[in-house]
């Protein structure tokens, strides 16, 4: 195999975007050396920046970075998203030429993307490039999974006859990432300025909605507020994503790039795992900050497992999630309490809820019927929906939505979208909610929002503690 083939090749892409109908996918899996998934986010990265994703999981057992698209997926603006999505993706696999043999969730074909929170919302500029779902098959995706490594090549073309140039392709590509050298930056973004964009209006929408949930059937909305961000240079998604990596250690760490955009972050809250017939949903709502004083952050800690608004906050999200995974399970597990979560920012209350599928249980209708939990929306849904809707007075985009993967072989995970935000150009625009029920003190929500900003003002920072 020679390697004077240049960088420059792989920048012309075998990408279809549309559903020609003829074209099929051809995807290969190999098993290849250690490379650590930044590395392979940057490799060549002229060719690729704008169609690029990146995925690490809560536990660190599993890393999947996707560079180049070889087929890009878009649902309508209804809740018909999620089978449009899902109905597009197994036309496309059970035509497929599939050479993977390892039985590992995450290797082979697989999708990468996001729904927007609500298709129904007002939209805003930041967001134009990802509309309300999207999703990439990429072309060349790294799985890290357990220490092995593996790498999946996907091509959509009408035969097998160029099989032959695809794998050339393929080992060329191998070769020349041996030799990558990572050329991300590691120089702290410089913030120019930053702005809360109307807090003070937010704190009075917040009381209303306080006084609206004492006094009518509205048992919860959650409330979200941005912040407006400006750099001296562009921002670089890998410097960010490092830090984020290093910094947020027990979150899953996430970035999808659309065009000029990236929307990246640190959430700790997974909305559904699949594995099998395995199926996993995190309830996480309730927060505290942290003390770097051990009694003083065992102290917050025990509050919050006691402290009735939020375990009130918490336990919606848990009958709502048991009662969303019930129909496509044959068994449950719930513990009876929440136990904690904690970040270096801040702690939740935690509930993990676990269960056995039934057959053809699909994870897209299972994130359906999850979304919005009321740990992101609220109870009722819908009317939690239209407060959010009217009073927010902002685009959510991807923020607190259904994010994630899923493979050929239907496992996949989704989490929720938050404590993150969407990189452009020399700005950034930084989002982060907090649930109001009866008794919710405007002035202490303010303070938990500005606390979920930290994450990724810190990542943005190169701040160690
Ligand atoms: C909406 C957010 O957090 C949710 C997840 C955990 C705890 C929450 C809370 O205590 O309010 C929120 O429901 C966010 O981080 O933007
Ligand atoms: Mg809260």
């Amino acid at each position: 195999m020679t390697k004077s083939l240049s960088q420059a090749n792989f920048a012309i892409e075998t990408e279809h975007t549309s559903n020609e109908g003829i074209d099929k996918l051809f995807s290969y899996t190999f098993k290849i050396d250690s490379r650590h998934p930044i590395d392979f986010f940057t490799y060549n990265q002229p060719a690729f920046t704008g169609r690029r994703f990146f995925w690490k999981s809560s536990d660190q057992s599993s890393w999947i970075v996707g560079i180049g698209v070889s087929h890009v997926f878009y649902g309508k603006n209804t809740n018909e998203r999620f089978s449009e999505i899902q109905e597009q993706w197994e036309t496309l696999i059970n035509d497929a030429e599939i050479e993977n043999p390892y039985e590992i969730p995450g290797t082979g074909p697989l999708l990468f993307g996001g729904f927007s929170f609500d298709p129904e919302s007002k939209k805003e500029k930041e967001w134009q490039s990802y509309g309300n779902s999207l999703f990439y098959l990429p072309k060349y995706m790294l799985t890290a999974n357990d220490e092995q490594y593996y790498l999946t090549i996907n091509f959509m073309d009408q035969s097998a006859s160029s099989k032959g140039m695809l794998l050339d392709e393929a080992f060329q590509f191998v070769n020349q990432l041996e030799n990558w050298k990572v050329t991300s930056s590691d120089t702290p973004i410089n913030i120019k300025d930053s702005d809360e964009i109307g807090k003070d209006e937010w704190v009075h929408t917040v009381k209303d909605i306080v006084k609206d949930l004492t006094e009518t059937d509205l048992q919860k909305v959650v409330f979200a507020r941005k912040m407006k961000l400006r750099f001296a240079d562009q921002a670089s998604s890998s410097y960010v994503l490092q830090q984020l990596i290093d910094q947020q250690p027990t979150s899953f760490i996430f970035a999808m790039e659309a065009e000029e955009s990236c929307f990246l972050g640190a959430s700790p809250e997974r909305l559904v795992k699949k594995t099998g017939d395995h199926v996993l949903s995190t309830c996480l709502a309730g927060s505290m900050g942290r003390s770097k004083n051990v009694d003083k952050d065992n102290e917050l800690g025990n509050f919050l497992l006691k402290d009735k608004k939020n375990l009130f906050e918490h336990e919606l999200v848990v009958s709502m999630i048991e009662n969303a995974l019930k129909p496509y399970c044959v068994e449950m597990n719930i513990p009876e309490k929440p136990i904690l979560m904690k970040t270096p920012d801040i702690q939740h209350l935690y509930t993990p809820v676990s269960g056995k599928t039934k057959p053809e249980s699909s994870i897209f209708q299972i994130v359906k019927d999850l979304h919005p939990t009321p740990a992101l929306g609220g109870v009722p849904t819908n009317a939690a929906m239209k407060v959010i809707r009217e009073k927010e007075n902002m685009d959510r985009g991807f923020y607190a939505a259904p994010l994630g993967w899923a493979d050929y072989r239907g496992n996949g995970e989704f989490i929720v979208a938050i404590r993150s935000g969407i990189l452009k150009e020399k700005e950034a625009v930084l989002f982060a909610g907090c649930g109001l029920v009866p008794g919710s003190v405007p002035k202490d929500e303010l303070v938990e929002t500005g606390i979920k900003f930290l994450p990724m003002l810190r990542a943005l920072r190169g701040e160690k503690e």
